[in-house]
C-alpha cells in the first residue's frame, strides 16, 4: 500500500505522514529530504544549482543514504573515511532558498524519483508530486494547504525567525514550486489552516479508511 501526502510548503506534510505512517505501522518517506540534501551538498561544492551535469556528477560520487522511519526521516552521507548525518543541515534558510532551483531541473527530478521508486512498500510518500508524477498507483492521495500567515506562525515555533520574512519566503518558494504542486484528480485536498495536527492526521486516516 502506498499514501501519498502532498501540499505547499511548511503545510504539515512530514508531521502529517509521520502520525498517519505510525497510525498504520509503516515507513514514511520524505521526498523532500533528497531535494534538500542534494541542494545542500551543491552549496558546500560550490556548485551551480542550476548545473544539472555538474549536480549529476557531485552526486554520483555521494552516497547518500534515505532512512525512511515512521517516526521522522533521515539522511547521510555514507562516505567510507567521513560518514556524516547531513539531516539538520538539510534544514537550513539557505537550503530553503536554494532548493527550489535545483528540484525545477528534469534531470534532478529523475534522480530523486529513481530512488523513491525502488523503496518496497508500505509507505506513506511526502512531498509535492507523490500523487501525480511518482506514485500515481497509490491507494490514497492528499494534497495539505494553509494560508500562508498560518504556515509561518507554525514556523516561528519551531525555528526562530521574524512571521513576515518566513511568510514571503513561503510565498516565493511556493512560486517556485507551482510547476510540479498541484494535487491529483483523485487527491482529498484538505485545508490545514483551523486544524490542529492530530484533526488533520485523523481526516487523512479516515480517508484511508474509505479506501481500505
Ligand atoms: N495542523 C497543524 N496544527 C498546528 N501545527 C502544525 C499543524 N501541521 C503542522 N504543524 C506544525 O507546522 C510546522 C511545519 O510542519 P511540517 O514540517 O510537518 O511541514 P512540511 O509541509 O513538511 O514542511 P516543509 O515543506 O518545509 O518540509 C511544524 O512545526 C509542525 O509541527
Ligand atoms: N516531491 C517534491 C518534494 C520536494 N520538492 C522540492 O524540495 C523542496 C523541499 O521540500 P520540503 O517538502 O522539505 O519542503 C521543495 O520546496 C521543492 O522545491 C519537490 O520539488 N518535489
Amino acid at each position: 500500500m502506498i499514501v501519498t501526502i502532498d501540499g505547499v510548503a511548511a503545510s504539515g506534510k512530514s508531521s502529517v505522514a509521520s502520525g498517519v505512517a505510525s497510525a498504520l505501522s509503516i515507513p514514511y518517506v520524505s521526498s523532500g529530504l533528497l531535494y534538500r540534501a542534494a541542494t545542500l551538498l551543491a552549496l558546500e561544492a560550490g556548485t551551480s544549482l542550476s548545473d544539472a551535469p555538474a549536480l549529476l556528477s557531485l552526486l554520483g560520487a555521494a552516497p547518500l543514504r534515505l532512512e525512511p522511519l515512521a517516526g521522522g526521516n533521515r539522511i547521510y552521507l555514507d562516505t567510507p573515511d567521513c560518514p556524516r548525518e547531513l539531516t539538520a543541515d538539510a534544514h537550513t534558510s539557505a537550503v530553503d532558498a536554494g532548493v527550489s532551483a535545483l528540484a525545477q531541473l528534469p534531470q534532478l527530478r529523475e534522480w530523486v524519483n529513481a530512488r523513491l521508486r525502488a523503496l518496497t512498500p508500505p509507505f506513506v510518500a511526502e512531498g509535492r508530486d507523490m500523487g501525480t508524477a511518482v506514485f500515481p498507483q497509490a491507494r490514497a492521495k492528499f494534497f495539505l494547504v494553509a494560508s500562508p500567515r498560518v504556515r509561518a506562525l507554525r514556523r516561528v515555533k519551531e525555528r526562530v525567525g521574524d512571521v513576515e520574512a518566513v511568510e514571503q519566503a513561503l510565498i516565493a518558494r511556493d512560486e517556485q514550486d507551482q510547476l510540479q504542486s498541484h494535487p491529483a484528480a483523485d487527491a482529498q485536498i484538505i485545508d490545514t489552516s483551523d486544524l490542529d495536527l492530530a484533526g488533520v492526521i485523523a481526516a487523512v486516516m479516515a480517508g484511508v479508511q474509505e479506501r481500505a
